[in-house]
C-alpha cells in the first residue's frame, strides 16, 4: 500500500529506535529483550535492504507486523508499565498497512494480550479505561481504514472509465495489454488487437452539434460491445477511437469481426439522421513484443486504411480480406 521509499523510511527509523532500545536494555541487563531487540533490527535492516534494492520478494507488511506483535507480547511482560501505550499506534500500524482481515487478526491478538498483561497490574478502574480506550481505537481505525480503501477504489475505477462512454480508458488499456501480452507468453495461442476510427468525425460535430457528437459515439460504443464476447476488451482511446483487445482470436477472425462491424456501423443509422463510417486497423499480437509495439502495428494499419480513402479494415495480411470480400461478393 505504501510507496517503496515510505517504507524505508519507515524500517530505518524503527531498527534506529530498536538499537537505541537494545542499548537502554542491555545497560539494565535485561538480555532477553537485548536478544529480541537486535533480532528485530536484523529484520528491519533486511526489510529496508530488500526495499531499497527493489527486490521482488521482499518481506511482506503483515509478516513484519506480525514480528512486531510477538516482540510487543514479550517486552510488555516484561516491562508492562513502560511498554503497555504502545499498544495504540501498533492498533494505528494494522489498519494503515495491512487489508482488513489481517489488520483484525492481529487487533484481537494485541487486545487479548494487553488485557492479560494490564489486568495484573493496573487498578481495575484503570484497567477498564485502557481496554475501553483501546477497544474504540480499534473500531475508529478500522472504519477509517474501511472508508479510506472504499474511496481509493472508486478513484481507481474512476481514474481508468470514460465518462462519456463508461467504457475503460486509455490507462487501463495500456495495463491489459501488458497483461495480454504476458499472458500470450505463457500460454501462447493467438490474440488480436483492433484499433476502430470513425471517419471524418469532425464533421459530424461540426454538422450536428458536439451533444449529437457524443450520442453517435455512445451509440457505437454500444453496439460495438453488444456483438464483443465477455473476455473480449474494449477501450476509449481517446476522442472517436476504440481499442478493443481480443484473446484466443487468430488474425483472419479478428478481420472478420472488424468487417462486421464496419458493414454495420455503415448501414446502421446509429442516431437519428447520422451515418457514419469507420476505418478498421487488427494486427495480431506477437509472443515477447511490447505493448506499444504491438499498438502501434495497429495504429498504422489504421492510418493506411485512412489513407485507402476510409470505411475500410487493414490488417497484417491483405489476404484475408480479399477472401473474405471474395466471399462476399
Ligand atoms: N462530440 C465529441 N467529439 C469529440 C470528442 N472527442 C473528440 N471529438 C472530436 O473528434 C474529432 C476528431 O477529428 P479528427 O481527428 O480530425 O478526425 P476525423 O474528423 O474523424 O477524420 P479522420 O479520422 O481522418 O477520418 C474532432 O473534431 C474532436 O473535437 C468527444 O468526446 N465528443
Amino acid at each position: 500500500m505504501l510507496n517503496h521509499s515510505v517504507k524505508l523510511k519507515i524500517f530505518l527509523v524503527s531498527a534506529f529506535a530498536l538499537l537505541i532500545g537494545a542499548i537502554f536494555k542491555a545497560v539494565e541487563n535485561d538480555f532477553i529483550v537485548v536478544v529480541a531487540d537486535v533480532l528485530m533490527v536484523g529484520i528491519f535492516l533486511l526489510a529496508a535492504f530488500q526495499v531499497a534494492t527493489k527486490r521482488e520478494r521482499n518481506p511482506s507488511d503483515f509478516f513484519i507486523l506480525q514480528m512486531v506483535t510477538l516482540f510487543y507480547m514479550l517486552v510488555v511482560y516484561r516491562s508492562p508499565e513502560v511498554i503497555y501505550l504502545w499498544s495504540y499506534p501498533l492498533v494505528m500500524a494494522y489498519y494503515f498497512l495491512l487489508p482488513h482481515q489481517k489488520a483484525i487478526s492481529l487487533n484481537g491478538v494485541l487486545l487479548a494480550w494487553s488485557a492479560l498483561i494490564t489486568y495484573s497490574f493496573l487498578p481495575i478502574e484503570y484497567f477498564a479505561r485502557y481496554i475501553v480506550t483501546l477497544s474504540t481505537a480499534s473500531v475508529f481505525a478500522y472504519s477509517f481504514s474501511v472508508l479510506v480503501a472504499k474511496q481509493s477504489e472508486i478513484l481507481k475505477q474512476q481514474a481508468q472509465t470514460d465518462i462519456l462512454t463508461g467504457l475503460s480508458n486509455r490507462r487501463a488499456m495500456e495495463a491489459e495489454l501488458v497483461t495480454e501480452l504476458s499472458r500470450l507468453k505463457r500460454y501462447k495461442g493467438d490474440s488480436c488487437l483492433m484499433i476502430l476510427d470513425i471517419d471524418h468525425f469532425k464533421s459530424i460535430n461540426d454538422k450536428f452539434g458536439h451533444a449529437k457528437g457524443d450520442k453517435a459515439l455512445n451509440a457505437l460504443a454500444n453496439i460495438v460491445k453488444q456483438r464483443l464476447r465477455k473476455c473480449d476488451r474494449i477501450f476509449r482511446y481517446g476522442g472517436e477511437e476504440f481499442v478493443i483487445i481480443l484473446p484466443n482470436t487468430e488474425l483472419q477472425h479478428g478481420v472478420l469481426l472488424a468487417e462486421y462491424f464496419r458493414e454495420l456501423v455503415s448501414h446502421t443509422e446509429l442516431i437519428d439522421e447520422v451515418n457514419l463510417t469507420i476505418s478498421v486497423g487488427v494486427t495480431e499480437m506477437v509472443v515477447g513484443e511490447d505493448w506499444k509495439t504491438c499498438f502501434e502495428r495497429a495504429d498504422r494499419h489504421l492510418y493506411v486504411a485512412k489513407k485507402q480513402g476510409r470505411n475500410r479494415t487493414v490488417s497484417d495480411k491483405e489476404d484475408f480480406l480479399q477472401i473474405i470480400n471474395g466471399g462476399v461478393g
